[in-house]
């Protein structure tokens, strides 16, 4: 039995499909992300997995019980699923202490101890019209943890959040999964949040479910162009027939001539950590990244593959 199970699942809004045979699963504690370009059906995903949409066709299973559609329940979603929705709502002129006591549905020593791992003790007599953004993010999480879910599904929780806060939340969930044994199911857009936190990956294109696999067989080895473009940039180079998927870090400048690539440097960007150089080489145009400033347009130069590379070769339609 599969802590979480989700089986040709299937959604339509108003007869235009939107979720297309969907199947993966996921086991206690691990860390499940999806990623995938803005309406690609993400979202929808998460509200069918948290019995807040009906599906079409297919089911989903928790600890091997059938999550049952908003239909077919008194009341909307799964007592041990919460869902922290991208747009979730906190009640004004309410005090941040009088939200989490009135959630609260556990003993009494459990509210302390959600208040200390999500941060919020000096919020308590706050209300949460005069909570900034990445505060009222950890009280609407507080209060998602108090409900006692056994499964936890985060709908894009760092998407407004500026660094400081995007880390502060990042070690709140950290907390949160040791200290209270919540297994979290995360949709992220952006690559560096899902790469960074997910032990496995999936990639949702138009409805579909695409790729699923580890962060970085997904990454150095992604299984069609749309799945490559979501994590950051990559060259093609020809190979035999095929072509070799290649990220900019997998090039490298080198001083020596034999068995490399001359070219002339077209554009460089400056990326704070490293810079990228554009390069026009007999192979196309490449993108190597370096630790090396602009050396001005037109300057020569040699390229190889860094002999570490990943080999992934794929067809010319990738
Ligand atoms: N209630 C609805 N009625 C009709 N269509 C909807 C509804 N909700 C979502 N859609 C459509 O379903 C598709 C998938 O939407 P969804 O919100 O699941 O995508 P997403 O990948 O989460 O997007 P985003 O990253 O922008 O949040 C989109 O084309 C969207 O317009």
């Amino acid at each position: 039995m599969n802590f979480l199970r989700v089986s040709a699942l299937s959604v339509n809004y108003r007869e235009v499909p939107i979720l297309q045979d969907v199947s993966f699963h996921q086991e206690p504690l691990e860390r499940l992300a999806i990623a995938g370009e803005t309406g690609s059906g993400k979202t929808t995903l998460l509200k069918a997995i948290g019995g807040l949409v009906t599906p079409a066709a297919g089911a989903v299973h928790f600890e091997g019980e059938k999550v049952l559609g908003p239909l077919e329940r008194l009341i909307p979603g799964h007592p041990h699923i919460a869902y922290l929705s991208q747009h979730f709502e906190l009640r004004n002129n309410y005090s941040v202490y009088d939200i989490l006591e009135y959630t609260n549905r556990l003993s009494d020593d459990w509210l302390p101890r959600i208040i200390e791992i999500c941060r919020v003790e000096h919020l308590l007599k706050r209300r949460t019209d005069q909570l900034s953004g990445g505060e009222r993010q950890r009280v609407a999480l507080a209060r998602q943890l108090l409900t006692k879910p056994r499964l936890l599904l985060l709908d894009e929780p760092f998407s407004n959040l500026d660094g400081s806060h995007r880390d502060q939340l990042r070690l709140v969930i950290d907390e949160m999964e040791a200290a209270l044994g919540v297994t979290c199911l995360m949709v992220s857009h952006d690559p560096y949040d899902s790469l960074s936190w997910a032990s496995q990956l999936l990639v949702m294109e138009r409805g579909y479910l695409v790729q699923r696999g580890r962060p970085a067989e997904i990454y150095e080895r992604p299984a069609n162009r749309y799945a490559a473009r979501l994590f950051g940039k990559f060259n093609l180079l020809p190979a035999g027939g095929r072509l070799r998927f290649l990220r900019p870090e997998h090039m490298q400048l080198t001083d020596q001539q034999d068995d490399a690539l001359p070219g002339r440097v077209v554009q460089a960007r400056y990326y704070g950590s490293f810079w990228e150089w554009e390069v026009e080489t007999t192979a196309g145009r490449l993108l190597v990244q370096t630790g090396k400033p602009d050396p001005g347009k037109g300057t020569g130069i040699h390229i190889r593959i860094d002999p570490q590379a990943p080999h992934h070769l794929v067809s010319s339609d990738f």
